[in-house]
């Protein structure tokens, strides 16, 4: 693995602007990183060029100014705002003579940092070591630390061969693991659904206040921190939204421009979350210039992993930042999501928060089929009651066939009155 960078390493920072990168912004956020990794930044390196360099990824001229720079300032570590081949990386590392790291390196060091459970933590190890291993080199060292020695290199094996077995070997394990996890958790999550309360995700750009504001709706002491990723594993409460209307809150990742495509299947299972919720919490620094774009990402990550269609609520955070901005609620027009302004820090709009969350909730309907018994007349008295058929057919050994249209919060009340018996009379939904 990557040595931690507590301690703050000293650190050079490359950025090159390229024909597709959004200079300012990209640039400004690499830097947010790099101090939430804990790193001390000693010199920026920049540049423009119409495609990367081959052998070095930036030009010879530059990487021999690399190499100055980090004897000048003794810098421990070369960090790149790009994803560089594995080719690259070992070319430069040989010039400039200390550890280069490319961006997607960079981003699993910090999600290293910050996994909290058993299951982020096995995430992160599984997708540093598919990273790792397309960068295995003759030389290379990383592994040494798990050796044990005797026994463990087979006979005739170099160095790399036993390397590239071990790699396999624990790759293969924490699949494995990650596996278990999994299930489990699949089954807790089915228990919560049977629990019929509803879900409710936040998502959200990194840094756009998720921990402050689960905090604040939960008031649960969860972890919230000046630090990008402070949150690597979801989490879940129970919260009181309305007098009488309950729902669970889940705290998942924060997003980030460009993340590589594997690390977002990496993160699958973490972000799963948010595909089943019943509403998405997208939070949204309201503060930052760069909010748009940082908008248009979470939306981009959102629809990758199947989780485009589920209805919003924008929140528009941190308006204590702003100026002559109130707590209010912008209703959506056609289709559009909700927006409400509010600060998860200073508590400003939260009841009109969660007022909306209810109501958008509330207002959730389903189109559900239901076969009854004959001798199930009480539910079908209470369905009418409720004016949620449709339409009734009585088949041939008298089961009465149902078409309902109910809206989320009936159907949960007679889950819960039913003790999820209910669900087992659905037939289509
Ligand atoms: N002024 C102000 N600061 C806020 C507000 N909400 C959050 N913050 C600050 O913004 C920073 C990031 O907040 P977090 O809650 O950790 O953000 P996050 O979205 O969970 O971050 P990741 O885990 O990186 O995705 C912290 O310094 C918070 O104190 C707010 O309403 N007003």
């Amino acid at each position: 693995m990557f040595e931690r960078h507590a301690g703050g390493e000293n650190a050079i920072l490359v950025h090159i602007d390229l024909p597709d990168t959004h200079n300012k912004e990209d640039k400004d956020e690499f830097i947010d990183l790099v101090v939430s990794a804990g790193l001390q930044i000693k010199g920026i390196v920049g540049g423009s060029r119409d495609k990367p360099h081959p052998r070095y990824f930036i030009g010879t001229g530059k990487a021999e100014e690399i190499a100055q720079l980090v004897k000048d300032k003794s810098a421990d570590v070369v960090l790149f705002n790009h994803r560089l081949s594995p080719a690259q990386e070992r070319n430069i590392e040989r010039l400039v003579e200390c550890r280069v790291i490319d961006r997607t390196g960079l981003i699993l060091d910090i999600f290293a940092q910050r996994a909290q459970t058993h299951e982020g933590k096995l995430q992160v190890e599984l997708a540093q070591l598919n990273h790792l291993s397309t960068r295995l080199v003759r030389g290379w060292t990383h592994l040494e630390r798990q050796k044990g020695g005797i026994g463990l290199r087979g006979p005739g094996e170099t160095q790399l061969e036993t390397d590239r077995r071990l790699l396999r070997d624990r790759i293969k394990t924490i699949q494995k693991r990650l596996a278990k996890v999994e299930k489990q958790r699949e089954q807790s999550r089915r228990a919560r659904k049977r629990g019929s309360l509803p879900t409710v995700a936040l998502v959200g750009y990194t840094n756009a206040g998720k921990s402050t504001m689960f905090n604040r709706i939960t008031q649960a002491d969860v972890y919230a921190a000046d630090q990008l990723f402070a949150t690597l594993d979801p989490t879940h409460r129970k919260i009181h939204l309305v007098p009488g209307q309950q729902a669970i809150l889940s705290d998942t990742v924060g997003f980030i421009r460009h993340l590589p495509h594997d690390l977002v299947a990496a993160f699958k299972a973490t972000l799963q979350e948010s595909r089943q919720a019943d509403i998405l919490l997208h939070i949204i620094d309201a503060s930052d210039e760069r909010k748009d774009d940082n908008i248009e990402q979470v939306y981009e990550v959102l629809e990758a992993i199947g989780a485009k269609g589920i209805k919003t609520v924008e929140v528009y955070n941190k308006i204590d930042r702003l100026e002559q901005v109130s707590p209010k609620v912008e209703p959506g027009v056609e289709g559009e999501p909700d927006r409400v302004w509010c600060s998860a820090m200073s508590g400003e709009g939260i009841e009109l928060l969660c007022q909306t969350i209810s109501e958008q909730l509330e207002i959730q309907w389903q189109h559900l089929k239901l076969r009854l018994a004959p001798q199930d007349l009480g539910l079908r008295s209470e369905l009418f009651d409720l004016k949620v058929v449709e339409n009734e057919v009585v088949e041939e050994d008298g089961s009465l066939v149902l078409d309902i249209c109910i809206n989320n919060a009936d159907w949960r009340r007679l889950m819960r009155q039913t003790q999820g018996n209910i669900e087992k009379f659905c037939i289509e939904a």
